[in-house]
C-alpha cells in the first residue's frame, strides 16, 4: 500500500509528516491534483468543501495508478464570513477586501478531508471559529505587502504573520492551517493504512 498526499501545499505535507508516519518506516508520496475549485450554485459551504477534497482525492488518484494500491488523501480549506465563503484572493487588492471584513469579526474555517482507494472514499469535515483583532488600514495594507496572504483562504496565515491578528480561535489549529490532524488520522484508521 502506498500512502497519497494529493496536494500542492508544503503545510499539508509538514502536517501529514506530524501523524508519525515516517517514524514507523511508512512514507508517502506527493502529486499535486489540478481540479475546478468554483462553487456550484445552491450549494452549502460544507457541501462545497467536501466536494473539493473527495475532487482532490479522486484526481490524485488517477495520477498515481501505477504506485502499488494508493490510498490518496485530498483536503480543501475555505473561510465563511456570515453565509459567504472566501477562497484564496485573486490580488492584492482582493486580499485587502477580505482582510477589511474579517477585520474584528469571527468566522468560520472550514476543513474537509478526503480519502480514497478507489473502492471507497471516506470523508470528514472539521470546523473552526477565529476571532480577529481590529486592524487598521495600515495593519492590512502591511500584511498584504508581505505577500503571505496571496495563496490562503481568506487571505490571512494563523501560522505566519496573520498569527498576530488572531484574537482566538476554537476548534482545531491544525484544520486552519490546512490538514486537521485528529480527523486526518481517525482516516488513515478507518482505511487501514494506520
Ligand atoms: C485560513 C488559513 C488557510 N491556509 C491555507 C490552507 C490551504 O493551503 C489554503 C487554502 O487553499 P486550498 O485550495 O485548500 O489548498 P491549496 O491550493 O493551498 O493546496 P492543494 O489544493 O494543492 O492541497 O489556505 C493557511 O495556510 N493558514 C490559514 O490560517
Amino acid at each position: 500500500m502506498t500512502l497519497v498526499l494529493a496536494s500542492t501545499s508544503p503545510r499539508r505535507r509538514e502536517l501529514l509528516g506530524q501523524l508519525g508516519l515516517g517514524n514507523e518506516g511508512f512514507s508517502f508520496e506527493q502529486v499535486s491534483p489540478d481540479i475546478d475549485e468554483a462553487y456550484l450554485e445552491g450549494e452549502t459551504a460544507a457541501e462545497h468543501v467536501l466536494r473539493l477534497a473527495v475532487g482532490k482525492a479522486r484526481v490524485g488518484l488517477d495520477l498515481c495508478r501505477q504506485l502499488p494500491e494508493p490510498v490518496v488523501l485530498g483536503s480543501d480549506t475555505i473561510v465563511v464570513l456570515g453565509e459567504e465563503i472566501l477562497g484564496k484572493p485573486l490580488d492584492a487588492a482582493d486580499a485587502k477586501a477580505m482582510l477589511t471584513r474579517l477585520s474584528g469579526r469571527t468566522h468560520r474555517v472550514m476543513t474537509a478531508v478526503a480519502i480514497t482507494d478507489g473502492k471507497q472514499t471516506l470523508t470528514r469535515l472539521s470546523e473552526t471559529s477565529v476571532r480577529f483583532s481590529p486592524m487598521s488600514a495600515g495593519d492590512i495594507d502591511a500584511y498584504v505587502a508581505t505577500g503571505e496572504p496571496l495563496d490562503k483562504a481568506g487571505a490571512y496565515g494563523i501560522q505566519g504573520l496573520g498569527g498576530c491578528f488572531v484574537a482566538a480561535i476554537d476548534g482545531s489549529y491544525s484544520s486552519v492551517v490546512g490538514l486537521p490532524l485528529v480527523e486526518t488520522r481517525e482516516l488513515l484508521y478507518a482505511m487501514g493504512c494506520l
